[in-house]
């Protein structure tokens, strides 16, 4: 016999059959479930536990999936996941093998849009809500949930813009909690704070000005309110938006205190709620840290350098910049477009702009780097953090595909520090001043090196670094994957090692041709590897270079042309033939 009120459901019909008096206790069962889970297998904490009455209470008013419900990125979504047939399954949570921790289409028929980056989901619902128009489906509703961060962002306002002169049965939630990852910013938060504390006056407020109805705020953890205001809300036609006010972390302490750490705190103690003590172990630093500390370094001697972020300065450690030099470091909120022009527009009044912009994010960007940067070679330092696998984020998160839209660019350096020193040197060379905009790439995570802090040297654009000499086969290699290419062939026999060499090309634009001609003219088989898509990267470069004057093989190692799932970094790079027990392999099958 179940024990409490979540053993009873599996699905949302389960749900629909509880009394509304028992829903209380069900949140606090379902907190607890996320809690217990997170706590040990890790993943995205506070926003789930912010929106855990309104996930009941949405899934218990609309009927869900013949109602569409959308999520916004999605990291939000452990409750409704638990609610829609994935509590058995929700312990393996961004493991390999395992369920996502985002929204997936393929998951799920709860999951009606896939999600990871943000601000997508007015869109995606209100195409779906005219769609069922279409279809003449009359009595479907379409619910977008979307935080407060999310819906300051370009995509949300166009959304927004297109929705208001709709006659759509489309409701949007937004979920005010007053921050993203980090605090929110700008002047829609302003707003926002006015209409908490002043009440929204009648047609008074932004969203009805663009025609939607619009109620709230009301408090989104109060589950008979928020369920009272679905319920009328399912009757009014016509776009809705409904702000709720909730608190990011709810129903557990230090998530509550501490929001910015337990947006995800890694592991913890689901009892306390306690972080693990630190550990006091010297370790290799991470490059977001190098970055962070590095651009305060210059900054404090070059008063021109201006740091931007879209939304991340804690995971990019800009903050260090902007506790410093807060007139000089700017976080525009979730919008990397207007982080790339804005980065532009400065820059063309003779700042040294460091736009730093997680890899997967500046996809959002596209025209903007091609358009308002390399076409006017306008000298933007863009570091490029989270390039290559990103581990359990998954499919919606890996940096793997900005080398290969980055190359096809005119007018641009592409660089890949393959360590914490190469870092600090190419931002010292950078802002020095260069010629163009360089696109500067690093991962996740930690480096390499213990003492990393020397004095700063200049690097030699477009040169790249012989790393081991051989003479038959060579690993040709971008950055830090450079490190498992060495292991590879330390794996090797003591012959068989001579035999192999190593080279760190360090830029993928512009190539260092010399250096490739001699290269080429030494070795029978050159195998590139590289922590990013092998179709259009590094690799295809490489045989652009080598057609037709060598007759050398060439073997490329890289991600193939799939969208790698979730796992950890060293699973992943297994999988696909770039760790170094599998580079070791490809070297065996070329001796
Ligand atoms: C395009 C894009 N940029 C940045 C991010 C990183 N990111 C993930 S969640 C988040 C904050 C979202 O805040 P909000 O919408 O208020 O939701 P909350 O976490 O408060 O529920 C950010 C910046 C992203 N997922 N997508
Ligand atoms: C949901 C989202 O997009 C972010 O929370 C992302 O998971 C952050 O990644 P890092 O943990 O690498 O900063
Ligand atoms: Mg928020």
């Amino acid at each position: 016999m179940p024990n409490n009120i979540l053993d009873t459901i599996t699905f949302p019909d389960d749900l629909r059959k509880i009394p509304q008096k028992k829903l209380p206790q069900l949140a606090k069962e379902l907190r607890e479930f996320i809690i217990n889970i997170v706590a040990t297998k890790e993943g995205h904490l506070g926003a789930s536990l912010g929106v855990v009455e309104l996930t009941i209470a949405l899934h218990y008013v609309f009927n869900t999936p013949d109602d569409i419900l959308v999520w916004d990125v999605g990291h939000q979504a452990y409750g409704h996941k638990i609610l829609t047939g994935r509590k058995e399954i929700f312990h393996t949570n961004r493991q390999l093998g395992g369920i996502s921790g985002f929204p997936k289409r393929a998951e799920s028929i709860y999951d009606t849009f896939g999600v990871g980056h943000s601000s997508t989901a007015i869109s995606a619902a209100l195409g779906m809500a005219i769609a069922s128009k279409l279809k003449g489906e009359k009595d479907r509703q379409h619910i977008a949930v979307v935080g407060d961060a999310s819906i300051a962002s370009g995509m949300a306002f166009e959304a927004l813009n297109h929705a208001g002169v709709t006659d759509t049965n489309l409701l949007i939630i937004l979920n005010d909690n007053a921050i993203g990852i980090d605090p929110s910013v700008g002047a829609l938060k302003n707003y926002f704070t006015k209409v908490k504390l002043n009440g929204a006056k009648e047609a008074d407020t932004i969203f009805e000005a663009l025609n939607f109805n619009y109620s709230g705020p009301i408090d989104g953890h109060n589950i008979d309110l928020v369920i009272a205001e679905l319920e009328r809300l399912k009757n009014v036609s016509g776009p809705k938006v409904l702000h709720i006010i909730t608190t990011k972390g709810k129903g557990l302490r230090q998530a509550e205190e501490n929001q910015v750490v337990y947006h995800a705190p890694g592991k913890f103690d689901a009892l306390t709620g306690n972080l693990p003590p630190k550990n006091n172990q010297l370790q290799p630093p991470k490059f977001q840290d190098v970055f962070g500390k590095t651009l305060v370094e210059l900054a404090s001697e070059n008063e021109k350098i201006i740091g931007i972020t879209p939304a991340m300065p804690t995971g990019s450690s800009l903050k260090f910049m902007m506790d410093i030099f807060p007139q000089r470091a700017f976080d525009v909120g979730i919008a990397e477009q207007h982080a790339v022009t804005f980065s532009a527009g400065m820059a063309t009044q003779g700042f040294t702009v460091f736009c730093n912009i997680y890899s997967t994010f500046l996809q959002r960007a596209y025209d903007q780097v091609i358009h308002d940067v390399c076409l006017q070679k306008i000298p933007v330092i863009f570091c490029l953090d989270r390039a290559g696998i990103v581990g359990e984020d998954g499919a919606t998160h890996h940096g793997i595909f900005d080398l290969a839209y980055l190359n096809c660019i005119p007018n641009l350096i592409i660089f890949v520090p393959r360590n914490e020193t190469e870092l600090r040197n190419i931002m010292f060379t950078a802002q020095l001043g260069l010629d163009l905009p360089i696109f500067i790439r690093y991962p996740r995570g930690r480096g390499s090196i213990l003492d990393w802090k020397k004095p700063f040297n200049l690097i030699n654009i477009g040169t790249a670094e012989i790393l081991k000499e051989g003479n038959k086969i060579l690993l040709l290699t971008l950055g830090p994957v450079c490190h498992n290419a060495l292991k590879a062939i330390n794996l090797l026999s003591p012959s068989q090692r001579k035999r192999v060499g190593c080279v760190d090309l360090r830029f993928l634009k512009p190539l260092d041709e010399t250096l490739l001609h001699e290269l080429f003219q030494k070795y029978e088989t050159v195998i590139t590897v590289e922590d990013g898509t092998a179709v259009g990267g590094m690799g295809s470069a490489i045989v652009s270079f080598a057609s037709p004057h060598y007759k050398t093989t060439i073997k490329m190692l890289g991600i193939p042309d799939v969208f790698p799932e979730h796992g950890t970094v060293e699973e992943l790079q297994s999988k696909f033939g770039i760790s170094s027990e599998a580079i070791y392999k490809t070297i065996k099958i070329y001796l």
